[in-house]
């Protein structure tokens, strides 16, 4: 009879998960999914559940690797909130389960995993589609995800400037204090982003903030947030003069506002040209729209779970 499911809270997944193992499993995992081969990983599109009254959605994202025996869903509560509010922006939980007998086996902080594999999967983007070059990075947003992201791109890429950009200017400076290396806070998005060879955006904007007037021809952009299919962070000029590639292509046309809206063609999903069956084009201003997909979650989850089970 299986025993209780064991709870890996934020601190302990904090201590056991790192971008150096994570980054290869993520890679493995986009090309299963693109290959499409449901006994690699079937996928649903994220289920979103809207709570009017909170001003908030529950995202269901469940998958399973047959193959790798890997059973997972993370739920996903996420809000828009008023400014100053204390209330958490975004809460997430993992299940880990046994698929032969359908217990649980671990449930564990969503938080800290959501963080670290969101990031993980843009600097993968970054690696496949950023010029080999580049040395400014600029991150719009000063959230949890800009943390994370400013975290992973520091520690994957050799960049000469990091420039951030808040609506809020105390904002800014707190995100600059968090981090542990330099930052130049920018007073608009267009100083943010003038001759910026990567742009993360990681806000809670739902009309464009970052402009295609204003990206350098041949520059990267990792797009986050914009995850509901009439919210935008990127405007038409942008999404229709790039090479735009993303994470699952149902899951583009189901909920990424900036690609339903702008009617961007999605040239390949990330898993397309990490199986070369797609080419990268760097040379050209590339898009990579992320909504974030359960496949990696779970692949962040079963990883934990095995560093947690070598420990006891
Ligand atoms: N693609 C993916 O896999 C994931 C996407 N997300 C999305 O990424 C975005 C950022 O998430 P977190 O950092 O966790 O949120 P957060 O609440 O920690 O930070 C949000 C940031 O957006 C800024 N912001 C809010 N409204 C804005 C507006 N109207 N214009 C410009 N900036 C604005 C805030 O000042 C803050 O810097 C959210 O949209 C979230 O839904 C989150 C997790 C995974
Ligand atoms: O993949 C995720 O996790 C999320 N994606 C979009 C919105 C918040 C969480």
């Amino acid at each position: 009879m299986a025993g209780p499911p064991v709870i890996i809270w934020a601190q302990e997944v904090e201590r056991l998960l790192h971008c150096r193992e994570l980054v290869p499993r993520l890679e493995a995992a986009l090309g299963k999914f693109s290959r499409r081969d449901s006994a690699e990983v079937i996928q649903p599109v994220r289920s979103t559940v809207p709570l009017q009254k909170h001003n908030g959605f529950m995202g269901l994202m469940p998958t399973y690797m047959e193959n790798d025996g890997v059973l997972c869903t993370k739920f996903v509560c996420f809000y828009s909130r008023q400014e100053g509010s204390t209330l958490p922006g975004t809460q997430a939980t993992v299940v880990l389960l046994d698929a032969e007998y359908g217990n649980v086996k671990a449930v564990m902080d969503g938080d800290v995993i959501t963080g670290m594999r969101t990031a993980a999967v843009s600097a993968i983007s970054a690696k496949l589609l950023m010029r080999p070059e580049a040395e400014v990075l600029a991150i719009l947003g000063t959230g949890h995800q800009a943390l994370s992201h400013y975290n992973v791109f520091t520690e994957m890429f050799p960049f000469k400037e990091v420039r951030v950009w808040s609506q809020s200017r105390q904002r800014a400076e707190r995100f600059r204090q968090s981090v542990g290396g330099p930052v130049k806070i920018c007073l608009s998005v267009e100083e943010a982003v003038r001759g910026a060879d990567a742009i993360v955006t990681v806000t809670k904007c739902t009309e464009p903030v970052l402009f295609g007037r204003w990206v350098k021809p041949g520059a990267h952009v990792a797009a986050v947030g914009a995850c509901r299919p009439n919210w935008r962070e990127l405007d038409d000029v942008l999404m229709k003069g790039a090479v735009v590639y993303v994470d699952s292509r149902e899951g583009a046309m189901a909920e990424a506002g900036d690609v339903i809206l702008s009617g961007a063609e999605v040239f390949a999903e990330l898993g397309d040209v990490i199986n070369g069956t797609k080419p990268a084009h760097r040379e050209k201003t590339t898009v990579f729209k992320s909504l974030g997909m359960g496949v990696e979650d779970a692949v962040s989850a079963q990883l934990v779970f095995d560093q947690w089970t070598d420990g006891k």
